[in-house]
């Protein structure tokens, strides 16, 4: 990660003395303190906050104080102990500039009372001080290792960050940092025998739920959509951490649908898999629209009943403490179509849409369960399905920008360029460059194409028999430049799409030829269909007119009604 320790450019590292904090309230707020004219100094422009690297491992927001002397800083006995320090020594400190995405996503914090052993009891509640710890310490950055001493209802305890997470973190390589924000999700665990009880959490409450403590998407083999991830994490999981209870107490509802909406082979079906492998529990059920329907009258409705069923045993039987069942409806649009829409004139669909609002939001309704569907034709879906308490979360997953895209290409390159099969000259910046309107999937197809290319090289055509020369195979840079010529993206458009892309355009021409003349130069045309809003289809189909028409000067103005 650039600037992963995000030392500030050409700081140096000034040698300060060390003294004590000015007063006990102020040794509770974690900050350290200086001289202002030493703020000044470290001071960075644009920034709110002063962050400084004291010693060699502990991030600290750094303020001025008039009772500091030049050239020394104010650590509480707590940040001295985790430096190795004793007032009077000398500590390094450096600027500290935090790098980009630098919000926590989670942090775990072993609780403990400032006093070491005591015989006392105590019980922390989970949620309130969640609550205090993220108001007292926002925009702070926590350090794993590191101890903080803070006061919660008058009485002073320490915590140590035993786990701290950004999203997209490889949490292999060296120290993990971050930023507290309001996003940030705590999990408390007490010091063994620190006679701390935390309640209103279940004990290691994420890893209750969520089975890795892995948030990199990448090592998880999805490109380019973290901050579709982030959102879905927020909407639809933060609230299931807690305890039935809790979520009670607080009066929130969980949310029990989800929708993933966008251009075929964006990655829906992907990102809906992976969260249900990252949970704990039950393997998530997926299903596929057209699969679920039946030519049997009543048969497509016991269908979706017995998805349920699972999740209702496991209510009936464990109530409050039941599993989270994850279902995956691919081509939910196929059984969901708006109610009334369908000619088939037996209604069947209508009551197939009931028959799932009942088991989400009906009188009959469960809580433990999660209904992830999935579709390209949002327009499809009957209204109803997607109002609050239903399928209220909708996340769009769109084609990938030019970073996903690498992302993308890596993910997908990552095994053979761990093996050496990719040569040295593959730029993969500038194939994501080149790439623009591809899919997920269309990339995953170009990365098999120059591999087919490299692999076809490989073999000689007069002795099939010949013995493969492993060793030498290597997928070069032209083999993915040939592979660009082979997979073109349908930009973001479906087979059945693209025949009405061009039935339009055909239509759009006919009118063109019929209307056009010198006296009326400039042609509106207005769209009404979802699949002619992108971008790509309005630039093929200026191409599509050039090639098709001599429309001479004429300016032609497309615009779509959004
Ligand atoms: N964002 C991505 N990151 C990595 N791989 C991707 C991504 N998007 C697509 N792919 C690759 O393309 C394959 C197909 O994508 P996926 O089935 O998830 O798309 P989809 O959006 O569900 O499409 P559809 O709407 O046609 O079902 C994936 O299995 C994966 O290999």
């Amino acid at each position: 990660m650039a600037g992963r320790f995000g030392f500030g450019a050409g700081s140096a590292a000034e040698s300060m003395t060390v003294v004590n904090t000015p007063s006990q309230d102020l040794a509770l707020t974690n900050f350290a303190y200086c001289a202002p004219t030493d703020l000044n100094k470290f001071a960075s422009t644009g920034s709110k906050h002063v962050f400084v690297l004291v010693g060699d491992s502990v991030v600290l927001t750094l303020r001025a104080h008039q009772t500091i002397p030049s050239n020394h800083i104010a650590l509480n006995a707590i940040q001295r102990r985790h430096t190795r320090v004793s007032s009077g020594d000398q500590i390094s400190v450096r600027v500290f500039l935090p790098p980009d995405n630098f919000k926590l996503a989670l942090l775990r914090l072993e609780l403990d009372f400032v006093k070491g052993k005591t015989n006392r009891t105590e019980q922390l509640d989970a949620v309130l001080l969640g609550q205090q710890l993220q108001k007292k310490f926002i925009d702070q950055i926590m350090t794993t290792g590191q101890r903080v001493s803070f006061e919660f209802y008058g009485t002073n305890y320490t915590f140590t960050v035993n786990q701290a997470l950004l999203e997209g973190q490889d949490d292999s390589k060296g120290l993990d940092r971050g930023m507290i924000s309001r996003e940030t999700y705590f999990v408390f665990e007490a010091s063994p025998n620190s006679g701390i009880k935390i309640i209103n959490q279940r004990e290691a409450a994420s890893s209750k739920i969520f089975r890795h403590k892995e948030f990199n998407l990448q090592k998880l083999g999805i490109g380019g959509l973290s901050a579709e991830f982030t959102e879905i994490f927020r909407r639809a999981f933060a609230s299931r951490v807690f305890p039935a209870h809790v979520v009670n107490k607080l009066g929130i509802k969980h949310v029990k649908g989800m929708l993933l909406y966008g251009p075929p082979g964006t990655g829906k079906t992907l990102m809906a898999r992976q969260i249900g492998k990252l949970l704990n529990g039950r393997e998530p059920k997926i299903v596929n629209g057209p699969e679920v329907l039946s030519k049997y009258v009543g048969e497509t409705e016991k269908n979706v009943r017995d998805l349920f069923a699972d999740a209702e045993n496991d209510q009936r039987t464990r109530g409050d403490q039941s599993d989270l069942h994850v279902i995956i409806f691919d081509e939910i649009d196929a059984i969901c179509k708006s109610r009334g829409s369908t000619r088939d004139g037996t209604g069947v669909h209508d009551s197939i849409v009931n028959q799932l609002l009942t088991k989400i939001d009906g009188v009959e309704s469960l809580n433990n369960v999660l209904l992830i569907g999935m579709t390209n034709r949002k327009d499809l879906l009957d209204e109803a399905l997607l109002r609050p308490g239903r399928l209220e979360v909708h996340v769009e997953i769109n084609l990938p920008d030019e970073n996903g895209r690498l992302q993308i290409l890596q993910i997908h390159t990552s095994q053979m360029k761990e093996n050496s099969f990719l040569a040295a000259d593959v730029s993969l910046q500038e194939l994501a460059a080149r790439t623009k309107n591809y899919s997920g999937a269309e990339l995953e197809g170009v990365v098999k194409s120059a591999v087919s290319f490299a692999l076809n090289r490989q073999i000689s055509m007069d002795d099939l028999t010949k013995p493969l020369d492993e060793e030498s195979i290597k997928v070069t840079m032209d083999d993915f430049l040939h592979a660009l010529h082979e997979i073109v993206p349908a930009f973001g458009a479906s087979t059945d799409d693209l025949e009405r892309c061009r039935y339009y355009q055909f239509h759009i021409v006919l009118l063109l030829t019929v209307t056009a003349s010198k006296e009326q130069p400039a042609f509106c045309i207005l769209f009404d269909y979802p699949f002619m809003r992108s971008e790509s289809f309005v630039l093929q189909t200026i191409l599509f007119l050039k090639n098709s028409i001599q429309v001479g000067d004429m300016h032609c103005l497309l615009m779509g009604i959004f």
